[in-house]
């Protein structure tokens, strides 16, 4: 009766609680999102208001979806608001057994493939890649530990712990390959060190092919701030997909989340690279994460082939097909204008026709499982062909029974793939210098001389040279490649595609308001004259406020800059003996394909000891073991390290004995008293159960006791009264009493022997008081 108000109470409490978040549709909602929307609007004809309090009042106006709202409480997502939901949370994350399934794998193995700060540490471009970027401490390198379910990337409290590109691949065989990149913005590292990662991260960015997808990094007690709209700005221009994460979610009321997103998702919709809708997630208390690995799933590499029964992923061939396709539209649509552009009737014509003719052959825009067994060359033994009804399209099985690896032409082919990856505009610039209008840049010194030349130039025309001889090299390019020399001679007035390290922008990117906004519904901030370039070194920091700090143009350095001498970081231009390069390159590639391949072997042999007896049976092992067999009878398979060499295993127990001084903690032990021994019990008596302080000396077996004797005396009085010895003194006294009664015992049982006349031990003393009157006593 007493209580029987607050059931009622707490009910009108909660309605009033209930945000516009938590139910969507009611009038009263309604009338209140009204009226934050009339404070918005009336805030923004302010002129003073602060940005920060416009896009919060922007942000409690707004009416988060029902979906929305849906999904974040089943996966839980939010801040705990209540005691009883953080106990239900508490055993849930206690008590989950954590092993997700990614990539069709469960707990897939993530490992460290590479680090990288300069184009020549980059890994060969051969798995499909997904990066992860943000500001400095938006947790990414926590959330690419918790996708694979393994703590491997290094995560720590401060910005600026992950200072380098750092490549893990996931899988055995790897399927796919997380790129942790170092943040933006605020990080604890020199500005030298920050200027240099920022720098690569965002030419690797741009300028890499494999890129899928980059993960923006937003955490979602900040949002998104100035820094990361620069960043979606670089991305769209250089037309790289992309998609929000917003992180540590678990800090952040679950209302204000939704609120958060539902304004995210209306600016950022007019972006066309974005991927995919803003994604909450808490990579700590691991909500949503398997959200994010049903996207990423998409992503890892598709196709497959075995080798011996180890099931091999093609990857490297798949990307020489779309290289090979982009090649044949372009060669197509170069077709199609000649043919537009012939007067001549009868040439005009015969050029249609074969354009057409080329056009109606199906399937060869994105080449389905084509030319896979072309591409593959003499990996395959029995390549399939066969014409279907339409007689046009080949169709191969899609898994090759046996592959070959072996250094050849494909190799050279990769090394082109590659090469043409790091540089796309390879071919182009080799036409160009082949051509009598190209200007030949000198080579750039140590010095720095020659500030105006671009390093990829450099390296392009290194590589040009080698091509020139390419007749007597034999690690130059396909024959394939040449002939598109030939073809691409002609368009010296195309501009390449902007994908190089090329820091003489063309200037159509200045950003102080002239580019479309990026939050149509807000008034421009003022950011230019608030935001600190990164690249302007300590002078620009002076006098302004501590905060994000990002690049102002396009390019991360100004001419300028690079002539005081921010170009010590760019990545190195090939030099030296033309071909060294190329054979560097091929060096790495064979190495690291090897590698893979060690990988996949040692995967599909299991553990040394499950499969011991199998392993024994193969023929390969059978014919080890017949050659090494009069070896064997000399040595043990399993020598121990001495100091002096190595050593067989000594066989028997008799030779075996502890090398070298036992640790302390044994002397110890050997040293110590033991209370028993010093009560002179027996082996049967310490089993039995009594708080006599086993294996203690008398010090340490007091404090047990005392302790034992504190913790028990309130709640359990019966067993101290009962117990055996809590103190010494009580020991002795029962080791005493133990003793008198051991003797009774032993005298009564001798009495009783000696009346059976049973047994009788000669050499016992005789118990002179036991002895009848008629026995002869001893004067
Ligand atoms: N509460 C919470 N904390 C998180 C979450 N994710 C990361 N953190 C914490 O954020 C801090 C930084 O995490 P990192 O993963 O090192 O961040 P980072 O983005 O890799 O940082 P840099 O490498 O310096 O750019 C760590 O203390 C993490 O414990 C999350 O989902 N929830
Ligand atoms: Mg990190």
């Amino acid at each position: 009766m007493l209580f029987a108000w607050r059931a009622p109470v707490q009910q009108v409490l909660r309605v009033l609680r209930a945000s516009p978040a938590q139910c969507g549709s009611c009038r009263w909602t309604s009338a209140l999102i009204r009226r934050r929307r009339r404070a918005f609007h009336r805030a923004l004809e302010d002129p003073h208001v602060n940005p920060a309090r416009l896009q919060k009042l922007r942000e409690r106006s707004a009416r988060p979806s029902r979906g929305m709202l849906r999904y974040l409480a089943e996966n839980k997502i939010g801040r705990v608001q209540t005691q009883e939901d953080r106990k239900k949370l508490w055993y849930e994350h206690r008590y989950v057994r954590y092993a997700p399934s990614f990539i069709g794998q469960i707990k897939p193995k993530m490992r460290l493939w590479t680090a990288a700060l300069e184009e020549s540490q980059l890994p060969l471009a051969r798995l499909p890649e997904i990066a992860v970027c943000g500001r400095s401490n938006s947790g990414k390198s926590t959330l690419l530990n918790y996708l694979c379910g393994q703590e491997s990337a290094n995560v720590r409290r401060f910005p600026g712990s992950t200072t380098e590109l750092v490549f893990w691949k996931v899988g055995r065989p790897a399927q796919l390959c997380l790129v942790d990149l170092p943040g933006y913005g605020y990080a604890e590292a020199s500005e030298e060190k920050r200027l240099q990662w920022t720098e690569f991260m965002l030419w690797y960015v741009r300028a890499r092919k494999n890129l899928k997808r980059l993960l923006l990094l937003v955490d979602a007690r900040q949002g998104l701030k100035p820094s990361d709209r620069e960043m979606i700005a670089y991305l769209e221009r250089h037309s790289v997909p992309w998609q929000i994460i917003v992180t540590k979610c678990d800090k952040v009321p679950s209302k204000d989340i939704a609120r958060r997103l539902t304004v995210l998702k209306e600016d950022l919709r007019q972006y066309r690279k974005m991927a995919g809708d803003p994604l909450p997630v808490s990579a700590l208390k691991r909500r949503g994460m398997d959200m994010l690995r049903d996207i990423l799933n998409q992503m890892k590499v598709a196709k497959e082939m075995v080798k011996e029964g180890i099931r091999l992923k093609v990857y490297d061939l798949l990307e020489q097909r779309r290289i090979r396709n982009r090649e044949r539209r372009r060669r197509k649509s170069e077709k199609k204008e000649a043919a537009t552009a012939s007067e001549e009737g009868a040439a005009g014509s015969q050029v249609k026709a074969d354009v057409q003719a080329e056009d109606a052959v199906p399937g060869t825009e994105d080449a389905p499982d084509m030319d896979l067994h072309q591409l593959l060359g003499n990996w395959t033994s029995q390549a399939p062909a066969r014409q279907d009804q339409e007689g046009s399209r080949i169709q191969h099985s899609p898994v090759v029974s046996k592959a070959f690896f072996s250094v050849d032409d494909r190799d050279t082919r990769r090394v082109d793939s590659f090469m043409s990856s790091l540089f796309p505009d390879l071919s182009e610039l080799r036409a160009m210098s082949a051509s009598p209008h190209t200007v030949h840049y000198p080579p750039v010194s140590a010095g720095g001389e020659g500030g105006d030349i671009t390093p990829t130039m450099c390296a392009v025309d290194n590589l040009a040279a080698e091509a020139s001889q390419a007749e007597e090299d034999p690690l130059a390019f396909s024959d394939e490649a040449s002939d598109d020399e030939s073809d691409e001679g002609e368009e010296l007035d195309v501009k390449p595609e902007v994908r190089r390290f090329d820091f003489h922008h063309s200037g159509e990117t200045s950003r102080s308001g002239k580019g479309p906004s990026l939050f149509p519904g807000l008034r421009a901030e003022k950011r230019d004259s608030e935001e600190v370039g990164l690249l302007r070194g300590q002078q620009g920091q002076q006098g302004r406020p501590r905060g994000d700090k990002m690049y102002t143009e396009d390019d991360f350095a100004s001419p300028q800059d690079y002539a005081a001498g921010f170009r010590r970081w760019a990545p190195a231009a090939p030099a030296g003996t033309p071909g060294k390069f190329m054979a560097e390159i091929r060096q790495r590639y064979e190495r690291e394909w090897s590698m893979e391949l060690e990988d996949v072997s040692h995967s599909a042999r299991g553990a040394p000891d499950t499969q011991w007896s199998e392993r024994a049976e193969t023929p390969e092992a059978r014919l080890s073991k017949d050659a090494k067999d009069g070896q064997d009878a000399k040595m043990p398979l399993m020598p121990f390290v001495t100091q002096k060499g190595l050593k067989p295993i000594p066989k028997g127990h008799e030779k075996k004995k502890i090398l070298g001084k036992p640790p302390a903690r044994i002397l110890k032990m050997k040293r110590s008293t033991d209370v028993l021994k010093a009560l002179n019990l027996k082996a049967r008596d310490r089993t039995r159960k009594r708080n006599t302080g086993t294996g203690l000396e008398w010090e340490e077996a007091k404090d047990k006791w005392l302790t034992w004797y504190s913790r028990n005396k309130s709640k359990n009085w019966h067993r101290v009264s009962e117990a055996d010895s809590p103190m010494k003194e009580d020991v002795e006294a029962e080791y005493e009493t133990f003793q008198e009664r051991r003797r009774q015992r032993a005298a009564n049982l001798r009495q009783a022997r000696h009346k059976g006349g049973r047994a009788r031990d000669a050499n016992a003393p005789r118990d002179e008081a036991a002895l009848p009157e008629w026995a002869g006593r001893d004067e």
